[in-house]
Protein backbone atom coordinates (compact mmCIF):
# COMPACT_ATOMS: atom_id res chain seq x y z
CA UNK A 1 0.00 0.00 0.00
CA UNK A 2 1.56 3.36 -1.02
CA UNK A 3 1.74 5.96 1.74
CA UNK A 4 1.23 9.70 1.21
CA UNK A 5 4.35 11.72 0.54
CA UNK A 6 6.06 13.28 3.52
CA UNK A 7 8.86 15.87 3.52
CA UNK A 8 11.83 14.33 5.34
CA UNK A 9 14.02 17.42 5.59
CA UNK A 10 13.72 21.18 5.83
CA UNK A 11 15.67 22.85 3.00
CA UNK A 12 18.17 25.52 4.15
CA UNK A 13 16.43 28.21 2.10
CA UNK A 14 13.27 27.79 4.19
CA UNK A 15 15.01 29.12 7.27
CA UNK A 16 18.06 31.15 6.29
CA UNK A 17 16.92 33.91 3.90
CA UNK A 18 14.88 36.97 4.68
CA UNK A 19 11.83 37.05 2.40
CA UNK A 20 12.27 40.74 1.45
CA UNK A 21 15.75 40.27 -0.06
CA UNK A 22 14.69 37.01 -1.68
CA UNK A 23 11.66 38.64 -3.33
CA UNK A 24 13.67 41.60 -4.66
CA UNK A 25 16.36 39.26 -5.99
CA UNK A 26 13.85 37.04 -7.78
CA UNK A 27 12.14 40.07 -9.33
CA UNK A 28 15.48 41.46 -10.47
CA UNK A 29 16.43 38.08 -11.95
CA UNK A 30 13.10 37.81 -13.75
CA UNK A 31 13.54 41.28 -15.25
CA UNK A 32 16.95 40.50 -16.72
CA UNK A 33 15.67 37.13 -17.89
CA UNK A 34 12.75 38.70 -19.78
CA UNK A 35 14.09 42.10 -20.93
CA UNK A 36 16.96 42.08 -23.46
CA UNK A 37 18.12 45.64 -22.65
CA UNK A 38 18.22 44.96 -18.88
CA UNK A 39 20.14 41.75 -19.54
CA UNK A 40 22.74 43.51 -21.73
CA UNK A 41 23.28 46.07 -18.92
CA UNK A 42 23.55 43.28 -16.30
CA UNK A 43 26.18 41.52 -18.42
CA UNK A 44 28.43 44.62 -18.26
CA UNK A 45 28.76 44.29 -14.48
CA UNK A 46 28.05 40.58 -14.12
CA UNK A 47 30.14 37.48 -13.38
CA UNK A 48 30.98 34.99 -16.10
CA UNK A 49 31.85 31.31 -15.58
CA UNK A 50 33.86 29.88 -18.46
CA UNK A 51 33.47 26.46 -20.08
CA UNK A 52 35.44 24.82 -22.86
CA UNK A 53 33.31 22.36 -24.85
CA UNK A 54 31.04 22.17 -21.78
CA UNK A 55 33.86 21.49 -19.28
CA UNK A 56 33.86 24.20 -16.56
CA UNK A 57 36.95 26.21 -15.63
CA UNK A 58 38.16 25.48 -12.08
CA UNK A 59 40.98 27.19 -10.20
CA UNK A 60 43.14 25.71 -7.44
CA UNK A 61 43.31 28.30 -4.64
CA UNK A 62 45.93 29.10 -2.01
CA UNK A 63 43.56 27.79 0.66
CA UNK A 64 43.87 24.33 -0.89
CA UNK A 65 40.44 23.99 -2.50
CA UNK A 66 39.09 24.15 -6.04
CA UNK A 67 36.95 27.16 -6.84
CA UNK A 68 34.74 28.25 -9.72
CA UNK A 69 36.41 31.53 -10.81
CA UNK A 70 33.96 34.33 -11.64
CA UNK A 71 35.38 36.54 -14.40
CA UNK A 72 34.28 40.08 -15.26
CA UNK A 73 32.95 40.77 -18.77
CA UNK A 74 35.86 43.08 -19.63
CA UNK A 75 38.34 40.35 -18.59
CA UNK A 76 36.67 37.85 -20.89
CA UNK A 77 36.67 40.40 -23.74
CA UNK A 78 40.40 40.98 -23.21
CA UNK A 79 41.13 37.23 -23.25
CA UNK A 80 39.11 36.76 -26.44
CA UNK A 81 40.95 39.60 -28.21
CA UNK A 82 44.34 38.41 -27.00
CA UNK A 83 43.72 34.85 -28.25
CA UNK A 84 42.45 35.87 -31.68
CA UNK A 85 38.71 35.68 -30.95
CA UNK A 86 36.03 38.35 -31.38
CA UNK A 87 35.28 40.19 -28.12
CA UNK A 88 31.65 40.56 -29.24
CA UNK A 89 31.29 36.80 -28.65
CA UNK A 90 30.88 37.53 -24.95
CA UNK A 91 27.34 38.71 -25.73
CA UNK A 92 26.47 35.04 -26.28
CA UNK A 93 26.79 34.45 -22.52
CA UNK A 94 23.78 32.73 -20.96
CA UNK A 95 22.15 34.02 -17.78
CA UNK A 96 22.29 31.41 -14.99
CA UNK A 97 21.34 33.19 -11.77
CA UNK A 98 22.21 36.21 -9.62
CA UNK A 99 24.11 36.58 -6.35
CA UNK A 100 22.71 37.78 -3.00
CA UNK A 101 24.06 41.21 -4.09
CA UNK A 102 21.95 41.10 -7.28
CA UNK A 103 24.98 40.59 -9.55
CA UNK A 104 24.01 38.57 -12.60
CA UNK A 105 25.86 35.28 -13.22
CA UNK A 106 26.43 33.98 -16.75
CA UNK A 107 27.98 30.95 -18.45
CA UNK A 108 30.03 31.24 -21.65
CA UNK A 109 31.65 28.48 -23.72
CA UNK A 110 35.03 29.38 -25.24
CA UNK A 111 35.10 26.11 -27.20
CA UNK A 112 36.24 27.90 -30.38
CA UNK A 113 39.48 29.09 -28.70
CA UNK A 114 42.54 27.00 -27.85
CA UNK A 115 41.92 25.33 -24.47
CA UNK A 116 45.48 25.50 -23.10
CA UNK A 117 45.80 29.18 -24.02
CA UNK A 118 42.61 30.09 -22.13
CA UNK A 119 43.72 27.99 -19.14
CA UNK A 120 47.01 29.88 -19.02
CA UNK A 121 45.31 33.28 -19.23
CA UNK A 122 42.79 32.36 -16.52
CA UNK A 123 45.18 30.42 -14.22
CA UNK A 124 42.76 27.50 -14.18
CA UNK A 125 41.90 24.13 -15.74
CA UNK A 126 38.84 22.98 -17.68
CA UNK A 127 37.56 19.90 -15.87
CA UNK A 128 34.96 17.31 -16.88
CA UNK A 129 31.72 18.20 -15.07
CA UNK A 130 31.31 14.83 -13.31
CA UNK A 131 34.83 15.23 -11.91
CA UNK A 132 34.10 18.84 -10.94
CA UNK A 133 31.26 17.59 -8.69
CA UNK A 134 33.90 15.84 -6.56
CA UNK A 135 36.14 18.92 -6.41
CA UNK A 136 33.79 21.85 -5.80
CA UNK A 137 32.12 23.00 -2.60
CA UNK A 138 28.39 22.36 -2.21
CA UNK A 139 27.11 25.83 -3.17
CA UNK A 140 29.08 25.94 -6.46
CA UNK A 141 28.03 22.54 -7.81
CA UNK A 142 24.39 23.46 -8.68
CA UNK A 143 25.56 26.68 -10.33
CA UNK A 144 28.10 24.94 -12.54
CA UNK A 145 25.55 22.22 -13.41
CA UNK A 146 22.92 24.77 -14.39
CA UNK A 147 25.42 26.75 -16.47
CA UNK A 148 26.46 23.66 -18.40
CA UNK A 149 22.88 22.46 -18.91
CA UNK A 150 21.84 25.79 -20.44
CA UNK A 151 24.89 25.93 -22.73
CA UNK A 152 24.19 22.38 -23.90
CA UNK A 153 20.54 23.18 -24.53
CA UNK A 154 21.46 26.14 -26.76
CA UNK A 155 24.12 24.13 -28.59
CA UNK A 156 21.57 21.41 -29.44
CA UNK A 157 18.42 23.45 -30.12
CA UNK A 158 19.53 25.72 -32.93
CA UNK A 159 16.75 24.58 -35.29
CA UNK A 160 12.96 24.43 -35.14
CA UNK A 161 11.69 20.83 -35.03
CA UNK A 162 8.60 21.89 -37.01
CA UNK A 163 10.08 23.97 -39.88
CA UNK A 164 13.79 23.08 -39.75
CA UNK A 165 14.57 26.83 -39.74
CA UNK A 166 17.19 28.32 -37.36
CA UNK A 167 15.87 29.45 -33.96
CA UNK A 168 16.95 32.74 -32.33
CA UNK A 169 17.65 33.17 -28.64
CA UNK A 170 16.68 36.12 -26.47
CA UNK A 171 19.52 37.99 -24.73
CA UNK A 172 19.38 36.04 -21.46
CA UNK A 173 19.10 32.68 -23.23
CA UNK A 174 15.93 31.72 -21.37
CA UNK A 175 14.18 30.82 -24.64
CA UNK A 176 14.62 30.36 -28.40
CA UNK A 177 12.07 31.36 -31.03
CA UNK A 178 11.44 30.17 -34.59
CA UNK A 179 10.25 33.30 -36.37
CA UNK A 180 8.96 31.24 -39.26
CA UNK A 181 6.52 29.10 -37.20
CA UNK A 182 6.20 31.42 -34.18
CA UNK A 183 7.09 28.52 -31.84
CA UNK A 184 8.93 29.43 -28.62
CA UNK A 185 11.23 26.77 -27.15
CA UNK A 186 12.21 26.71 -23.46
CA UNK A 187 15.04 24.69 -21.85
CA UNK A 188 13.59 21.38 -20.69
CA UNK A 189 14.30 18.64 -18.19
CA UNK A 190 13.25 14.97 -18.32
CA UNK A 191 11.59 13.73 -15.11
CA UNK A 192 13.50 10.89 -13.42
CA UNK A 193 12.62 8.99 -10.24
CA UNK A 194 15.49 7.94 -8.01
CA UNK A 195 14.76 5.61 -5.12
CA UNK A 196 16.57 4.06 -2.21
CA UNK A 197 14.89 0.72 -1.50
CA UNK A 198 15.16 -0.70 2.02
CA UNK A 199 14.04 -4.00 3.56
CA UNK A 200 14.16 -2.46 7.04
CA UNK A 201 17.77 -3.51 7.75
CA UNK A 202 19.63 -3.20 4.44
CA UNK A 203 19.44 -0.91 1.43
CA UNK A 204 19.57 -1.83 -2.24
CA UNK A 205 22.14 -0.20 -4.51
CA UNK A 206 22.91 -0.91 -8.14
CA UNK A 207 25.50 -0.10 -10.76
CA UNK A 208 25.50 0.32 -14.52
CA UNK A 209 28.47 -0.96 -16.50
CA UNK A 210 29.32 2.66 -17.40
CA UNK A 211 29.77 3.70 -13.72
CA UNK A 212 33.33 4.05 -12.41
CA UNK A 213 34.49 0.76 -10.90
CA UNK A 214 33.19 0.09 -7.36
CA UNK A 215 30.56 2.85 -7.43
CA UNK A 216 26.98 1.83 -6.52
CA UNK A 217 24.03 4.21 -6.48
CA UNK A 218 20.30 4.37 -5.75
CA UNK A 219 18.14 2.99 -8.57
CA UNK A 220 16.83 5.51 -11.08
CA UNK A 221 14.71 5.65 -14.20
CA UNK A 222 13.02 8.06 -16.60
CA UNK A 223 9.27 8.61 -16.20
CA UNK A 224 7.19 7.47 -19.17
CA UNK A 225 4.62 9.82 -20.68
CA UNK A 226 1.36 9.68 -18.71
CA UNK A 227 2.89 8.13 -15.57
CA UNK A 228 2.75 9.53 -12.07
CA UNK A 229 6.00 9.63 -10.14
CA UNK A 230 4.74 6.78 -7.91
CA UNK A 231 3.89 4.63 -10.95
CA UNK A 232 7.29 5.27 -12.53
CA UNK A 233 9.02 4.36 -9.27
CA UNK A 234 7.14 1.06 -8.83
CA UNK A 235 7.66 0.14 -12.49
CA UNK A 236 11.40 0.90 -12.48
CA UNK A 237 12.00 -1.19 -9.34
CA UNK A 238 9.96 -4.07 -10.78
CA UNK A 239 11.78 -3.87 -14.14
CA UNK A 240 15.33 -3.40 -12.91
CA UNK A 241 15.48 -5.69 -9.84
CA UNK A 242 12.20 -7.68 -9.84
CA UNK A 243 10.94 -6.35 -6.50
CA UNK A 244 7.53 -4.98 -5.51
CA UNK A 245 7.60 -1.73 -3.55
CA UNK A 246 5.25 -1.50 -0.53
CA UNK A 247 5.63 2.10 0.64
CA UNK A 248 7.12 5.35 -0.65
CA UNK A 249 8.33 8.49 1.10
CA UNK A 250 9.31 11.63 -0.79
CA UNK A 251 12.73 13.05 0.11
CA UNK A 252 13.65 15.88 -2.27
CA UNK A 253 14.47 16.85 -5.84
CA UNK A 254 17.41 18.04 -7.89
CA UNK A 255 18.31 19.23 -11.36
CA UNK A 256 20.90 16.86 -12.81
CA UNK A 257 22.64 17.96 -16.01
CA UNK A 258 23.00 14.41 -17.47
CA UNK A 259 22.31 13.06 -20.04
CA UNK A 260 20.39 16.13 -21.34
CA UNK A 261 19.10 17.65 -18.06
CA UNK A 262 17.01 15.47 -15.78
CA UNK A 263 14.65 16.54 -13.01
CA UNK A 264 15.43 14.02 -10.28
CA UNK A 265 12.62 13.22 -7.82
CA UNK A 266 14.11 11.33 -4.89
CA UNK A 267 12.23 8.90 -2.65
CA UNK A 268 12.75 6.22 -0.05
CA UNK A 269 10.84 2.97 -0.55
CA UNK A 270 10.39 -0.24 1.41
CA UNK A 271 9.84 -3.83 0.35
CA UNK A 272 8.53 -6.77 2.35
CA UNK A 273 11.54 -8.18 4.31
CA UNK A 274 10.38 -11.70 3.32
CA UNK A 275 10.46 -10.84 -0.40
CA UNK A 276 13.95 -9.47 -1.02
CA UNK A 277 15.24 -11.79 -3.75
CA UNK A 278 16.83 -9.57 -6.39
CA UNK A 279 16.68 -10.54 -10.06
CA UNK A 280 18.73 -7.99 -12.00
CA UNK A 281 17.74 -6.93 -15.52
CA UNK A 282 21.19 -7.21 -17.09
CA UNK A 283 20.19 -4.91 -19.97
CA UNK A 284 19.82 -2.07 -17.47
CA UNK A 285 22.18 -2.87 -14.61
CA UNK A 286 25.48 -4.68 -14.27
CA UNK A 287 24.75 -5.55 -10.63
CA UNK A 288 22.46 -4.76 -7.68
CA UNK A 289 23.11 -5.80 -4.09
CA UNK A 290 21.77 -5.35 -0.57
CA UNK A 291 24.20 -3.41 1.65
CA UNK A 292 24.33 -3.32 5.46
CA UNK A 293 24.46 -0.11 7.54
CA UNK A 294 28.14 -0.75 8.33
CA UNK A 295 29.04 -1.13 4.66
CA UNK A 296 27.12 2.02 3.74
CA UNK A 297 28.65 4.07 6.56
CA UNK A 298 32.12 3.03 5.42
CA UNK A 299 31.33 4.01 1.79
CA UNK A 300 29.99 7.41 2.88
CA UNK A 301 33.35 8.27 4.46
CA UNK A 302 35.21 7.73 1.16
CA UNK A 303 35.68 11.08 -0.58
CA UNK A 304 38.27 9.88 -3.10
CA UNK A 305 38.36 6.07 -3.51
CA UNK A 306 41.76 4.30 -3.34
CA UNK A 307 42.93 3.13 -6.77
CA UNK A 308 45.00 0.22 -8.12
CA UNK A 309 48.01 0.68 -10.43
CA UNK A 310 45.65 0.98 -13.45
CA UNK A 311 43.97 3.96 -11.73
CA UNK A 312 40.76 1.98 -10.99
CA UNK A 313 38.98 2.37 -7.62
CA UNK A 314 39.37 -0.75 -5.47
CA UNK A 315 36.55 -0.39 -2.92
CA UNK A 316 32.75 0.06 -2.71
CA UNK A 317 31.89 3.76 -2.84
CA UNK A 318 28.86 5.96 -3.53
CA UNK A 319 28.19 9.11 -5.65
CA UNK A 320 29.58 12.49 -4.47
CA UNK A 321 27.78 14.55 -1.86
CA UNK A 322 26.21 16.85 -4.46
CA UNK A 323 24.34 13.92 -6.10
CA UNK A 324 20.88 13.39 -4.63
CA UNK A 325 21.67 9.65 -4.49
CA UNK A 326 24.25 10.49 -1.82
CA UNK A 327 21.67 12.38 0.21
CA UNK A 328 19.21 9.44 0.05
CA UNK A 329 21.94 7.07 1.24
CA UNK A 330 22.96 9.49 4.01
CA UNK A 331 19.33 9.89 5.16
CA UNK A 332 18.84 6.12 5.22
CA UNK A 333 22.02 5.63 7.27
CA UNK A 334 20.91 8.34 9.74
CA UNK A 335 17.49 6.71 10.14
CA UNK A 336 19.02 3.26 10.68
CA UNK A 337 21.38 4.73 13.23
CA UNK A 338 18.47 6.28 15.15
CA UNK A 339 16.63 2.91 15.13
CA UNK A 340 19.59 1.00 16.59
N1 LIG B 1 21.81 12.77 -9.28
C1 LIG B 1 21.94 11.53 -8.88
O1 LIG B 1 22.19 11.24 -7.71
C2 LIG B 1 21.78 10.40 -9.88
C3 LIG B 1 21.36 10.67 -11.16
N2 LIG B 1 21.12 9.64 -12.04
C4 LIG B 1 20.65 10.00 -13.38
O2 LIG B 1 19.36 9.47 -13.61
C5 LIG B 1 19.18 9.31 -15.00
C6 LIG B 1 18.31 8.13 -15.28
O3 LIG B 1 18.85 6.93 -14.72
P1 LIG B 1 18.95 5.61 -15.59
O4 LIG B 1 19.07 4.47 -14.64
O5 LIG B 1 20.03 5.76 -16.61
O6 LIG B 1 17.53 5.60 -16.35
P2 LIG B 1 16.68 4.33 -16.94
O7 LIG B 1 16.69 3.21 -15.96
O8 LIG B 1 15.36 4.88 -17.38
O9 LIG B 1 17.53 3.83 -18.17
C7 LIG B 1 18.14 4.70 -19.10
C8 LIG B 1 17.64 4.37 -20.50
O10 LIG B 1 16.29 4.80 -20.63
C9 LIG B 1 16.08 5.27 -21.96
N3 LIG B 1 15.37 6.57 -21.86
C10 LIG B 1 14.03 6.70 -21.70
N4 LIG B 1 13.67 7.98 -21.62
C11 LIG B 1 14.80 8.72 -21.73
C12 LIG B 1 15.07 10.12 -21.72
N5 LIG B 1 14.11 11.05 -21.58
N6 LIG B 1 16.36 10.53 -21.81
C13 LIG B 1 17.35 9.63 -21.95
N7 LIG B 1 17.15 8.28 -21.97
C14 LIG B 1 15.88 7.82 -21.86
C15 LIG B 1 17.44 5.29 -22.65
O11 LIG B 1 17.50 4.12 -23.43
P3 LIG B 1 18.23 4.10 -24.86
O12 LIG B 1 19.61 4.63 -24.63
O13 LIG B 1 18.15 2.66 -25.23
O14 LIG B 1 17.42 5.00 -25.73
C16 LIG B 1 18.42 5.19 -21.51
O15 LIG B 1 19.60 4.49 -21.82
C17 LIG B 1 20.59 9.23 -15.62
O16 LIG B 1 20.74 10.32 -16.50
C18 LIG B 1 21.53 9.38 -14.46
O17 LIG B 1 22.62 10.26 -14.77
C19 LIG B 1 21.25 8.33 -11.68
C20 LIG B 1 21.69 7.99 -10.41
C21 LIG B 1 22.06 9.01 -9.45
MG1 LIG C 1 17.84 2.81 -14.30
Amino acid sequence: MLQPLRILFRPKWMVSRSSASYVSRMRHLNKIKEEDEACRAALQSGNIFLYHKLAPLLRWTDSGIYQLPALQTKDVEEILEKLGGDKEMVKESILINCTEQNEAQFSFDVGAIDQAAVEEQCRGTFVDLRKAFFLLRGSEAPLVARGQALLRWHQTNGFCSSTGQPTQRNQSGSQRVCHSSGITYYPKMSPVVIVLVSDGKRCLLGRQSTFPRGMYSALAGFCDIGETMEEALRREIAEEVGLEVESIQYSGSQHWPFPQSSFMVACHATVNPDKTHVSVDKEELEDAQWFSLEEVQEALTIKVPPRNNKGEPTVFWVPPSYAIANRLIQEWANQQHLKS
